[in-house]
Order: structure tokens, then C-alpha cells, then sequence
């Protein structure tokens, strides 16, 4: 590790968006994705932050990705939003959709966009943050890799599949929690590799099956586990059937990479559901939330999940991001700045 240097939010958004749009990105999908790494990197992602540069350009350059698809939307039911990405990164996707899908919202009390023949490589939260200021519930999922082995089986066949979930309340910032369905995110396995730092011992097994704390042997020919035992294989299977199932998009267990050597990322689907409190619920929806996190602090609660990222997110903006001086030199670079 070499000094610590800190950037801006714009400042390094904006190499990011540079080296996407270097990459093969329209400049449009560019800001898209530069903008989730960047949301990551400052609110302590690591495992989706600017460690996830090299993967994007390798998958660019393999031909998988088309980093100037434009997406088609489709109004297919009162609260039903179908989007192709057209084989591009669901985040144009979702740019494309977000105000058809809030209007519905607002009309339906309900909507939900399903998205398929796309990618996601980032973090969730960045996509359903937004929603929860504007005063919805919203909630997320995302299915990736076959690189879990489900409860009870012996090979893998679920991603990591993270959920997302996020509401509005009376007293602060949405209450927001984002997690894998794995005991680990993949990225964290990779961040542990190249750190040369185990495993907590359950996160996963090596190529023969047996538990191990080497990430290398999680990462070669091994898998991780779901947190949780078998409640973690349901929830990783429930968003195998809502990410791929429900939108049209594929498995986890049907990515295939082989034929596009350097590709990392996976080619499934998204599903965004969007609830609209203030049409449905008995009591003032985010005064109710505010109650509950009253009785969650009475009972010791020091911190909510979202609270460490908010945290993270307010010392960037008095300090900057905190960066590896060399890591931000190469991205420079990469940008051509
Ligand atoms: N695109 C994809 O296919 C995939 C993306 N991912 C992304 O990886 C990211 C990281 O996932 P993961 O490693 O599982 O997340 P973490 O385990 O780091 O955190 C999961 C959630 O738990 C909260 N949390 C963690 N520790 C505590 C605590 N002690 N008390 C209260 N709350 C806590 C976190 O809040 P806080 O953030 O405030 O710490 C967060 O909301 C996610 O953003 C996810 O979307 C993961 C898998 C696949
Ligand atoms: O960290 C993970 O797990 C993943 N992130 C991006 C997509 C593939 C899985």
C-alpha cells in the first residue's frame, strides 16, 4: 500500500466516466457507471468501488458488454415496466425507466421494473437510495455468477445475489440496508486474496467441497456459502427467481463467459419494486419508521445498517475520499488526465 491521498466526489467521478468512455462506454453510460463506482468508493464499498475498474475494461474489451446499448422500455401492465438492456448495464436501464416507474408508483400505489439481457457489476443501494427520498419503499435484486453453493447441495448454482431495501423516515437519512445473500460478496473474497488476509471460517469451501478460509481457494475451482445457513440459500433463491425468473433474464447457472475470454460480469437481470406508503398505509408511513427506530436505539441499537455508508459519506465531504495514492495515479492515467 502506498500514501493516502484523498479526491472529490467529482473529481473522481469524473476520471472514472473518462475511462469508461475510453473503454467502449457512450458517454451517457459512462456517467452511469462512474457514478455508482464513484457512490461506492466514497460511502466505504470497497468490494464495489475502484477495485472493480480492471473487470469493467476487460469485460469491454472482450466484446461481452455492449457499453452503448440503449435500452427499450416497455409499458406492459398498469404497474409493470419490462426493460431490455439490450445486452447494455441495467443502470442505463434504470435511468431510462426511473420516471415512468415513479409515476406508476404514484398512480398504482405499487410498480416494478423488471429488467433483463443486462449487466450489473455495482452496488445496489446507489440504485434505490434515490427512490426512498423521493418517499417510496423500494426494494432491489440482482442475481449474478453460479458461485454459491446452495443449502443441502454440493455444486453451485446460485450468485451472490444481494438484496437491497430502502425507506423513507420522519427523523433522517432512508433507512437503507444492501447485502449479499453469500456470507461474502465476491469483491470481498477478491480484496482478500490480493491482501494475502483469510476468510471468517463458514464463508466458503474449496474446488473438493471442504470449508476453507483460503480466498484463493474460494476463487479457484471452490465457491462460497449463503449467510445463514438455509435462510440465506432462500432469500439467494428467491433472487434467482425474481432477477431472472420474473424479468426474462437469465440464471445465474446459465452465465457462460467462454466464449469472451476477460469477461467478469454477469449477464442476468434486475428486478426494482417500488411502493408508494403514502396510498396504502393506515399511519404516517415514515413517523411509524421513526417509532421503530426510537424503540431500536432504547434497546442499545448504536447502528443502523446504511449508518456506517452515511458516515463514510459525510467525512468525504469534509475531507474527500480517501485513496491509495498509486491507485488513483493508475486511474488518472487510464483517463488520460
Ligand atoms: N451486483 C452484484 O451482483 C452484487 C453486488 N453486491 C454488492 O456488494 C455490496 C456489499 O455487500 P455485503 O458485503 O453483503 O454487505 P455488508 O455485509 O458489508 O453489509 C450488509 C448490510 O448490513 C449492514 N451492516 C453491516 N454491519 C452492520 C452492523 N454491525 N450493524 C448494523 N448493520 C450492519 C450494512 O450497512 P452499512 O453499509 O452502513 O455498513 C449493509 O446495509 C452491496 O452493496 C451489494 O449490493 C454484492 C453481491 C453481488
Ligand atoms: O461482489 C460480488 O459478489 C459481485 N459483484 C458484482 C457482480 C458479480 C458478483
Amino acid at each position: 500500500m502506498s500514501e493516502q491521498i484523498h479526491v472529490s466526489f467529482d473529481e473522481l467521478r469524473d476520471a472514472l466516466r473518462r475511462v469508461f468512455a475510453a473503454h467502449g462506454c457512450s458517454d451517457h453510460v459512462a456517467g452511469l457507471i462512474a457514478e455508482n463506482m464513484a457512490i461506492a468508493e466514497r460511502d466505504g464499498a470497497a468490494s464495489h468501488g475502484i477495485f472493480r475498474v480492471d473487470g469493467y475494461i476487460s469485460t469491454l474489451k472482450s466484446g461481452w458488454v455492449d457499453g452503448k446499448a440503449e435500452p427499450v422500455i416497455d409499458d406492459v401492465a398498469p404497474g409493470f415496466i419490462r426493460a431490455d438492456a439490450r445486452n447494455g448495464f441495467t443502470l442505463a436501464a434504470t435511468d431510462a425507466a426511473r420516471h415512468q416507474l415513479i409515476a406508476k408508483a404514484r398512480e398504482n400505489g405499487v410498480a416494478i421494473l423488471a429488467i433483463h439481457n443486462s449487466q450489473h457489476f455495482g452496488a445496489l443501494w446507489p440504485d434505490i437510495e434515490p427512490f426512498a427520498r423521493e418517499g417510496f419503499v423500494a426494494m432491489s435484486m440482482v442475481n449474478s455468477m453460479a458461485c454459491v453453493v446452495p443449502y443441502g447441495g454440493c455444486k453451485p448454482v446460485y450468485g451472490t445475489n444481494p438484496l437491497a431495501f430502502a425507506a423513507p423516515r420522519a427523523g433522517g437519512d432512508p433507512v437503507v440496508f444492501d447485502q449479499a445473500s453469500s456470507a461474502m460478496a465476491n469483491g470481498d473474497v477478491q480484496i482478500a486474496a490480493r491482501e494475502g488476509e483469510a476468510l471468517p471460517p463458514g464463508a466458503g469451501v474449496d474446488a473438493g467441497g471442504n470449508p476453507t478460509t483460503d480466498p484463493k481457494a474460494v476463487l479457484d475451482g471452490g465457491a462460497l456459502l449463503p449467510f445463514g445457513g438455509h435462510k440465506g440459500s432462500s432469500i439467494a433463491m428467491m433472487v434467482e427467481i425474481m432477477g431472472a425468473a420474473l424479468t426474462g433474464g437469465k440464471f445465474s447457472f446459465e452465465v457462460d463467459w467462454s466464449e469472451h475470454p476477460g469477461a467478469v460480469i454477469p449477464h442476468t437481470g434486475q428486478f426494482i419494486l417500488l411502493i408508494d406508503p403514502g396510498q396504502g398505509a393506515a399511519r404516517p408511513f415514515a413517523a411509524r419508521v421513526e417509532e421503530l427506530i426510537g424503540r431500536l436505539r432504547d434497546a442499545g441499537v448504536e447502528r443502523l445498517p446504511g449508518e456506517r455508508r452515511y458516515a463514510a459519506r459525510r467525512r468525504a465531504a469534509q475531507h474527500g475520499i480517501p485513496l491509495d495514492a498509486e491507485d488513483w495515479a493508475r486511474l488518472r492515467e487510464r483517463a488520460g488526465i
